[in-house]
């Protein structure tokens, strides 16, 4: 079921259209990475979603009663107000009733790691703590949508970490919308794909979809040095490519797989270090999408 459907969606100012007839939908229950460069429209495409935007052509259909969360790119907060007392006040904007608020915001609180910072003052919070009382005033409430912009661009590895696998037990629930720049973890919690660049969405479609389009999984065969990789290259008949001491083999169904480059290389009298077999990264697709775009 789609809980958000989007269609041509366009953002201008003045006579820069800076989201450009945009189309796709948001299945329930399911997570969306949204990723492109730097100024590739992903802040104000969130934006419109969350209503704080208004499009300048095409139509966002939402769920009837749909609730919504949005943890900003760089969200602000009162630095006077406690923790507590912050994320109770989002909980109560959002409709929570007063007398439930605190409980609902101590929860949340303990949820997003922030149990023991919750009654400190957010002016002294970390980039990583208030990057973590970001998500949990947008999921206060529960919402059924979650959008978040660059959720875990402003912390270490473990906090990385710790955050996508808060966001992928919210998953069951809620259905999530998120921009990134850290391809790796995207990799992780992703069940569609939305490529933007200049405005335009580019590619989209699940990580195996995109996966399959443009990166053939490889075996990548490592000599001693450069000139036994290319004598090697030239005596099979399979197409290759080779780069410094590695020979690099797609695979596909025309081409060898696994077993049938293993006995070869067994008749190989030597220069063989290493052989592996290959899938491109998610990182590696990226920047080959947006270069050819
Ligand atoms: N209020 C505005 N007025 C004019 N241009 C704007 C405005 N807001 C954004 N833009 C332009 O729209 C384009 C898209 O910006 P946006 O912030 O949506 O990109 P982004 O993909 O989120 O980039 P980043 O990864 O750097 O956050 C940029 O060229 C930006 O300069």
């Amino acid at each position: 079921m789609n809980i958000v459907e989007v269609e041509k969606l366009t953002k201008r100012y003045g006579q820069q259209e800076v989201v450009k007839q945009l189309s796709f939908v948001l299945e329930k229950g399911t997570a969306t990475a949204l990723i492109g460069p730097n100024g590739a429209g992903k802040t104000t495409t969130l934006s419109m979603l969350a209503s704080l935007l208004s499009p300048s052509n095409g139509t966002i259909t939402l769920a009837e009663n749909l609730t919504i969360g949005f943890l900003p790119q760089y969200p602000q907060f009162f630095p006077w107000l406690t923790a507590l007392e912050f994320v109770e006040m989002a909980a109560k904007i959002s409709g929570i009733e007063a007398r439930k608020a605190k409980l609902q915001a101590t929860r949340t609180l303990e949820f997003v790691g922030l149990e023991t910072a919750m009654n400190k003052k957010t002016g002294a919070f970390s980039g990583g703590m208030k990057q973590r009382l970001g998500l949990a005033q947008a999921i206060v409430h529960q919402p059924q949508l979650l959008l978040l912009d660059e959720p875990i661009s402003a912390l270490d590895p473990t906090g990385r970490r710790e955050i996508m696998d808060l966001l992928k037990s919210l998953q069951q629930d809620t259905t999530i919308l998120y921009s990134t720049h850290i391809l790796n973890d995207a990799e992780e919690m992703t069940d569609q794909l939305l490529f933007m660049k200049d405005g335009c969405l580019i590619e989209q479609g699940s990580l195996s979809e995109v996966k399959n389009r443009h990166a053939a999984p490889h075996i990548r065969i490592q000599f001693q040095n450069q000139t036994q990789a290319l004598d090697f290259a030239r005596r099979q008949s399979w197409e290759s490519e080779v780069k410094e001491s590695f020979v690099f083999l797609p695979v596909h169904e025309n081409y060898p797989n696994m077993q049938q480059v293993l006995r070869i290389l067994a008749s190989e009298q030597q220069g063989i270090i290493g052989v592996e077999s290959q899938a491109a990264s998610l990182e590696e697709i990226f920047l080959k999408v947006v270069a050819a775009k």
